[in-house]
């Protein structure tokens, strides 16, 4: 078992880190279990990459408390890094050497690599071994990133926008593998601006803005309506007489045909109402299609809490 193996995969508490007049980080909480995976979200400049940064032992946080497999990055990183990967925004390698020279070269630093072959292999690169970096298409260049941080076996791996400008093929490739790596007991941080990537791949999700976490959760938590505000939707024929149904419905509850033939009951929505909704359709000879009852997406939430203003 390894050192410290009880310890979170990641404990932040009251992180601080400043560039100047600029509050990068500014009083972040996070705590990671091992083996799982957490998606950090937030509009550009929130304080993901600098936060990452500091749990990678790359920057000095200016306060707060921070420990990376129980062990101080800065202070221990010597002990840290064999344990972790890290796959930096935008990757990088040296622009003439060749694709699998690069990933070698990263498993000779390593005490136990992967097979470099088998690795270019599951990601999809083996005919561009011989290609060098800077010939490489830019997924190309982030899948070689990848491999990088994944060849020395680490129990966590620090992945910071790992799909950016990968078609969708590479991007299910990257998702497997992330799945894959989960289910071998690898704790994967990940920061990501793909809301269907969080929702794919996230057992916890934590959004950032202004270096601060404004929500934590699973999807679920996050995404679930506050009680007595859901909503069930359906379609059928337009102008049903709403009043009638209304009239069916529980106290609280409104329905509206938002545009021709598509309604929505908003309202505490539970078993009972749906059941009320499909017998009076049933009474009324409506066939309701489609009929769901709908969650806010991740979007909406993102969007909800760090508003819609562009960022810098
Ligand atoms: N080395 C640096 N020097 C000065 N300012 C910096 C430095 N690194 C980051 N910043 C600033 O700190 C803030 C947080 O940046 P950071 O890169 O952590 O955000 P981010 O959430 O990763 O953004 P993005 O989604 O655009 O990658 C931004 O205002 C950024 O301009």
């Amino acid at each position: 078992m390894s050192p410290n193996a009880d310890s979170p995969a990641v404990e932040v508490r009251g992180l601080n880190k400043r560039f100047g007049d600029t509050a990068a980080v500014a009083g972040l909480d996070l705590s990671m279990e091992r083996g799982r995976v957490l998606a950090l979200l937030g509009p550009n400049g929130a304080g993901k990459t600098t936060t990452v940064e500091i749990c990678e032992g790359f920057l000095r946080p200016d306060g707060g408390h921070v420990r990376v497999l129980g062990l101080d990055p800065v202070g221990r990183a010597e002990q840290l890094r064999p344990r972790i990967g890290v796959m930096p925004q935008g990757g990088g390698a040296y622009p003439g050497v060749r694709a699998e020279e690069m990933l070698r070269l990263v498993a000779s630093c390593t005490a136990n690599p992967l097979d470099p072959g088998w690795l270019l292999d599951v990601l999809g690169l083996s005919s561009a071994g011989r290609t060098p970096y800077k010939r490489l298409s830019g997924g190309q260049q982030q899948r070689l990133s990848l491999a990088c941080a994944l060849i020395g076996r680490p129990e966590l791996v620090f992945l910071d926008e790992p799909t950016a400008g990968m078609d969708p093929q590479a991007r299910r490739l990257v998702w497997d593998l992330i799945t894959a790596l989960r289910a071998d007991g690898v704790s994967v941080l990940l920061t990501t601006h793909l809301m269907d990537e969080a929702e794919a791949l996230a057992d916890r999700i934590v959004i950032v803005d202004h270096g601060r976490p404004v929500a934590d959760g699973t999807v679920a938590e996050l995404t679930a309506a506050p009680e007595g505000q859901q909503e069930l939707r359906f379609r059928s024929q337009p102008a049903l007489d709403l009043d009638l149904l209304l009239a069916a419905l529980p106290e609280g509850c409104a329905a509206t045909e938002v545009r021709s033939g598509h309604y929505v009951v908003h309202g505490a929505i539970d078993p009972q109402t749906v059941s009320t909704v499909t017998s009076w359709c049933a009474r009324h000879g409506v066939l309701a299609q489609e009929l769901r009852v709908s969650q806010r997406s991740l979007e909406d939430v993102f969007l909800e809490l760090t508003g819609r203003e562009l960022r810098a």
